[in-house]
């Protein structure tokens, strides 16, 4: 049978066979769609199947001419063909839970014309994907998470990738910052995207050598709190094998290697914002996910330890931090993200294509234009809250992960340009647990009492005694812990121990406890593949 022809990009429709049934299958270039239709349906307890399935071109993942083996010539099926020709479409099957599979499909054809014509078109269908990576530089962390880094992805991605035509260039890495230091070295015009397999931690230190790196090669000082950062146009692309994977989780919807490995593929893309913290001028870290003190800081702490439990550390240790019910003193400061249109109160999530992260991003572009980037110099009030607080926590996307499916502020924006401010003030042991069990259900936790929460483009901490200590000197780190031992030796009985806690940044702890956090936003924007 001749197919229905014209040139490309006219519709192309042929009868084919799929598991020795006839099937229409159409490839519709102006709707972007392949699509496959049974021709005779048959009845199943008198209903009639309607055996139809379409395609976005944009979700397939790979055209092949497929092997055939002696026992399909030798069926009776293909006696009637001199030689049976035949092609294999894998492409994304969305199942629940926002979880991705590779589905497959051979066509065969009568004639090996047909079946080049398929391929051709098929091919250039795919061609016009430019947006796919082709090669890609993937970073393995062995020792995250569950230690399957490496497993995960000979297993789950490797395939995929190869399937898809994807070169990867791979680094195993042998010691923490490996991948950070390799990117300040390596020729980055070679790949379309680099790939992290491993935990939030990971990702954050493939995000510091890539910021870092293109920030030198730009001869921006990153330790100007007022500097604007140069865009990078690399992408980053999560393959979760890690303890939280919050970022992967926040931004794909499910921690799963395999759905990360479609999405990279096909090259989806998500803005994220990004923060920096910094201590007076010294520039201490980005972060993407949580920045925590109190709580959250003391559970990183307590699990550093016992990292032989795997992700089960975090579980452990924050039972033990819940126990001893820590408060800290100190005084927090902030300025309003008065350009974006939503609230942390509000009942939506962020989505991939969110109008609010476009709208909010379009509104602070314009207002970085007005300001020439000099986001610290503007006018707007700072409101200071000093108090006494179980938890102090800023987070720039949601923070949903496997052990809290909505995060920590569950209407979090991926790329509106501000973090969310969560303080949570000293209440009882139970108020807090019940405030923490919030998180895994789908009651409000900010409605209480002693929690509040703001959306803001900066904020700044200072722990009560390094307001009672500080001095002018730049190196205030040193001369607070000076000042703080001398505290400890003139009352040793006292909780000194527990007047300050530690910051956790995306599961790392920083060496200072007094920081700001600024949310540039547009100019810091990174490009995710997830
Ligand atoms: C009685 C039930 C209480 C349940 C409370 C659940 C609250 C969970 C909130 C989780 C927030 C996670 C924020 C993510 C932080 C990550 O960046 C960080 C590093 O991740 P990774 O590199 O993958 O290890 N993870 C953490 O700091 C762990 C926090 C766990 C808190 C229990
Ligand atoms: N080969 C390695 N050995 C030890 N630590 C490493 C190695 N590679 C990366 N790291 C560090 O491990 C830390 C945790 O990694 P991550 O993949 O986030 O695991 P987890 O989610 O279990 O914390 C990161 O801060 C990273 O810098
Ligand atoms: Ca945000």
């Amino acid at each position: 049978m001749q197919p229905e022809y014209l040139p490309f990009p006219a519709l192309l429709c042929s009868v084919l066979s799929i598991s020795r049934q006839h099937y229409e299958v159409t490839l519709d270039p102006g709707r972007a769609l392949l699509s496959w239709r049974k021709l005779r349906p048959r009845s199943v307890k008198g209903r009639t199947r309607a055996g139809s399935v379409t395609v976005p071109l944009t979700e397939i993942v790979s055209v092949e001419e497929a092997e055939i083996d002696g026992k399909y010539c030798n069926s009776m099926k293909w006696q009637h063909m001199c030689k049976p020709h035949a092609f294999t479409v894998r492409y994304i099957k969305r199942m629940k839970k926002h979880r991705w599979r590779c589905g497959e499909v051979t066509f065969w054809c009568s004639e090996e014309q047909m079946c080049c014509h398929w391929l051709q078109a098929l091919n250039d269908a795919l061609n016009q994907q430019t947006h796919r990576p082709k090669h890609l530089l993937v970073y393995i962390n062995p020792y995250g998470g569950c230690k399957k880094g490496k497993q995960i992805y000979e297993k789950k991605v490797a395939p995929l990738f190869s399937a898809a035509g994807i070169a990867a260039d791979v680094v195993v890495t042998e010691y923490a910052n490996h991948a950070r230091d390799n990117l300040y070295d390596v020729n980055l015009e070679k790949y379309d995207g680099i790939v992290c397999v491993g935990g939030d931690g990971m990702f954050s230190e493939v995000l510091h050598g890539l910021i870092g790196r293109v920030q030198k090669d730009s001869h921006i000082d990153h330790n100007n709190p007022s500097a604007c950062l140069s865009r990078c146009s690399i992408r980053i692309g999560i393959v979760p094998a890690g303890s939280t994977d919050c970022v992967c989780y926040a931004t794909v919807g499910i921690n799963d290697p395999v759905t990360s490995a479609l999405h990279i593929i096909l090259g989806d893309c998500q803005p994220l914002d990004v923060c920096s913290i910094h201590h007076k001028k010294n520039f201490l870290k980005y972060s993407v996910s949580l920045l925590g003190y109190g709580f959250y800081g003391d559970v990183l702490k307590g699990s550093e330890n016992n990292r032989w439990l795997g992700p089960a550390r975090y579980d452990f240790s924050g039972f033990k931090t819940f126990l001893t019910h820590h408060w800290y003193e100190g005084t927090v400061s902030f300025q309003p993200a008065k350009w974006v249109i939503g609230s942390p109160r509000d009942n939506k999530p962020c989505t991939s294509g969110c109008h609010v992260c476009r709208q909010s991003s379009k509104q602070l572009q314009e207002l970085q234009k007005e300001q020439n980037c000099r986001f610290e110099h503007s006018e707007e009030e700072w409101t200071t809250i000093k108090g006494k607080f179980m938890a102090i926590n800023a987070v720039s996307l949601s923070c949903a992960c496997p052990r809290s499916p909505k995060g920590l502020s569950p209407a979090a924006h991926l790329a509106d340009g501000s973090a969310d401010l969560i303080l949570v003030r000293k209440c009882s042991r139970l108020n807090f647990l019940r405030h923490l069990i919030r998180h895994t259900s789908k009651k409000d936790q900010f409605e209480f009492p002693f929690v509040e929460v703001y959306r803001v483009k900066n904020f700044q901490f200072t722990p009560k005694h390094f307001e009672e200590y500080d001095t002018e000197s730049t190196d205030i780190g040193n001369v607070s812990k000076k000042n703080f031992a001398q505290i400890c030796t003139d009352h040793p009985s006292c909780v000194c121990s527990h007047v300050n806690s530690s910051w956790n940044c995306d599961g790392e702890t920083l060496d200072q406890t007094a920081i700001e956090m600024s949310d540039k936003k547009v100019k810091r924007r990174l490009l995710l593949m997830t």
